[in-house]
């Protein structure tokens, strides 16, 4: 597996294979789970090279102590990614990808007014500027990004229509742990008994699933959610909504199949977890 810290290196090594073969290309903070190497897999079947970003990036963290605490195991990510067989991992410091603080601002509309865009203000421009510099560096023909971020998904497809990224975005079922728990990195964070209580992430969004199928109104489901919360003071629930699964506006109803997504967020402690089911 080759190893770049520059843009310029990258670029370079690159350039020759463009021509000839398919760019996969995997984004990631690192810290990596079964749920990012699943990533790779799939983008290793699709493509003649895989290239996978390990990139802690600063400008899309809200809160600077959830930046502090986020793990970093960069030796141990390469050797997962080695092994997953990833050709190409890009590690670039800070000051490589931000030579100088940027002043450019994205602003994704709708997307930004509710739940993490709501929740975490300036979050997506911070997204969308990193995706858009790995996007020019890397040059993917297709990028892979995981549902449990489905929002992140919505925001990603944005970016590459406003600007006409060349590049197919694929969205990848999120991988669970054998009792439901979304894998995570920031999971890590969690202490033994918290860990075991992370569940109830899992276990309100398939009560919530099974309320709609049955045919309770949104409202009504919504509320049964945060009685789980609720009912639970280790938690704090943030946010709990059912919307469209590509637009993320929130529906009054069950749409088609494959079509509706419950989303929420809970802090455990002072971990912060995601998760939605899309049903
Ligand atoms: N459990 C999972 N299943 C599938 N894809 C995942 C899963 N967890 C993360 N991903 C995807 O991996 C990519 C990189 O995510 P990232 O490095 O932020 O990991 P993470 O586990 O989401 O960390 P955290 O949620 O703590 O930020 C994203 O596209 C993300 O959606
Ligand atoms: C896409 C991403 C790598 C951008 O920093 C990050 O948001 C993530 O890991 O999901
Ligand atoms: N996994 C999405 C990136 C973040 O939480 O900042």
């Amino acid at each position: 597996m080759h190893r770049f810290s520059t843009a310029v290196d990258l670029r370079n090594h690159l350039s020759v294979a463009r021509s000839s073969q398919k760019i996969g290309f995997v984004p990631t903070m690192g810290a990596l789970h079964e749920g990012h190497i699943r990533l790779i897999e799939k983008a290793k079947q699709e493509n003649d090279i895989v290239v996978s970003s390990i990139f802690v990036n600063p400008i899309q963290f809200n809160n600077p102590d959830d930046l502090s605490r986020y793990p970093r195991t960069l030796e141990e990510d390469c050797q997962k990614l080695e092994a997953a067989g990833c050709d190409i991992v890009f590690a670039p410091s800070a000051d490589e990808m931000y030579p100088e603080p940027p002043t450019l601002r994205l602003n994704f509309g709708e997307l930004e007014t509710i739940m993490e865009g709501a929740f975490r203000p300036g979050h997506f421009n911070g997204v969308g500027l990193v995706v858009g510099k790995l996007f020019n560096i890397v040059q993917p023909n297709r990028a892979y990004f995981g549902q449990k971020d489905l929002q992140q998904v919505a925001v990603v497809r944005r970016l590459i229509r406003d600007l006409s990224f060349p590049v197919e975005l694929v969205r990848c079922p999120t991988i669970r742990e054998a009792d439901g728990l979304a894998m995570s990195s920031r999971n890590r964070n969690l202490t033994p008994d918290q860990r075991i209580e992370a569940v109830t992430l899992f276990k309100a969004l398939t009560l919530a699933q099974n309320l709609l199928t049955e045919g309770q109104s949104t409202a009504q489901t919504k509320e049964a959610v945060i009685d789980v919360f609720s009912g639970n003071p280790n938690f704090r629930l943030e946010y709990i909504d059912v919307v469209n699964a590509d637009t993320m506006q929130p529906v009054e109803e069950v749409l088609a199949p494959g079509q509706t997504a419950i989303c929420l967020a809970a802090h455990l402690g002072q971990v912060r977890l995601i998760d939605n089911l899309v049903f």
